[in-house]
């Protein structure tokens, strides 16, 4: 059974259509979303994670139909996001992040060093999340992310404020994300990242699914390199 389904999923904004028809399926392992800026990628991913009602369609995990179900529920059924746009609390320490999200679930604040070993920010510990730097509190939405133990997580363009090594050892962290049974859906600009790491990739154009293969399939398609890679 796919961890996700989405099932002709349409959002509409006035006379814009962001997201037009889409059906696709998210398999345990990386999943890359990619398309050019206003594709659609990060509506879907609000629709995904309940955060906007699509005008039309269905959103299933595991298959059970969760289209009507609010963010809350849908985190505690283990859907878990970070955002294009940071949404640490800057004024805690990096630490106090990670706990505030743990507690949410009633998870031992203990777990907080581990997970901010796991991500790799241990030495930030003890900063105010706002001096922090971009890479960083990426790393660390991570760690907040990963404080709810989800089974489903979007990624919204993690990888950007991280080098080439810090981005390499990112994509060998998802991997080890899913070797745990989690599915990881990418919307990403690195495509690196992209086709270095991912199982399958979905690319939307215009709102719509242009095609979905491997990343040795997405670089073959002649639609895709028009649309996007160039
Ligand atoms: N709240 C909104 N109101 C009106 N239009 C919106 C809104 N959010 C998104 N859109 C429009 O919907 C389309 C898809 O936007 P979306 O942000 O989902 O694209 P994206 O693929 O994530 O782009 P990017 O790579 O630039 O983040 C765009 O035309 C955008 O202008």
């Amino acid at each position: 059974m796919s961890a996700l389904q989405v099932d002709g999923v349409t959002v509409r904004f006035g006379e814009v259509t962001a997201v037009d028809d889409v059906t696709l399926t998210v398999e345990p392992g990386i999943t890359g979303l990619i398309g050019p800026n206003g594709a659609g990628k990060t509506t879907l991913f609000d629709v995904v994670s309940g955060l906007r009602k699509p005008s039309s369609g269905r959103v299933l995990l595991d298959g059970a139909d969760i289209t009507a179900k609010g963010p809350h529920q849908r985190s505690r059924m283990g859907v878990a996001r970070t955002f294009q746009r940071l949404e640490v609390f800057g004024s805690l320490s990096v630490w106090e992040n990670v706990v505030v999200a743990l507690e949410s679930r009633r998870r031992s604040p203990k777990l907080a060093d581990e997970l901010l070993s796991r991500v790799g920010i241990a030495e930030w510990a003890g900063s105010q999340a706002d001096t922090v730097p971009t890479g960083t509190a990426r790393l660390l939405e991570l760690a907040r992310a990963l404080a709810t133990d989800p089974r489903l997580l979007l990624l919204d363009e993690p990888s950007s404020g991280l080098d080439r090594q810090e981005t390499d050892a990112f994509g060998e962290l998802l991997r080890q994300l899913t070797a745990e049974g989690r599915a990881v859906v990418l919307v990403e600009h690195d495509m690196d990242l992209v086709m270095g790491y991912c199982d399958s990739v979905h690319v939307l154009n215009l709102g719509r699914l242009l095609t979905s293969g491997t990343p040795d399939e997405i670089r073959a398609h002649a639609g895709v390199r028009e649309a996007y890679l160039g």
